[in-house]
């Protein structure tokens, strides 16, 4: 899939609810009332990441979560990275 131009990702950035737009990179944190709650979240992330076939780095301290996409194959951010923050982002609302 092909990378996005810069001002593509600003326009998309700003349709996502938790979402930050880094240089390459998208990222997004969260907060939980307890570890298991953290990894019931990271769990549906899972199974969402599956489906869309595209996978995003995850890092856990205790109750919270913070998601990173990029698009390695393209080297920087796609579609790919926006959709999926989209499905991200529709678990919690
Ligand atoms: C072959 C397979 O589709 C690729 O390796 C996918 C899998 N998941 C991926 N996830 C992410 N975030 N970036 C990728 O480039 C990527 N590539």
């Amino acid at each position: 899939m092909e990378k996005l131009r810069k001002e593509e990702a600003q326009d998309l950035i700003k349709r996502l609810k938790n979402w930050k737009l880094q240089d390459e990179q998208i990222s997004a944190q969260w907060q939980f009332t307890d570890f298991t709650e953290a990894m019931v979240f990271i769990n549906k992330v899972a199974i969402l990441a599956e489906r869309h076939g595209h996978h995003p780095e995850i890092f856990n301290v205790y109750n919270r979560v913070r998601l990173t996409l990029t698009t390695h194959d393209a080297g920087g951010l796609t579609q790919k990275d926006f959709d999926l923050a989209m499905a991200i982002d529709e678990l919690l609302s």
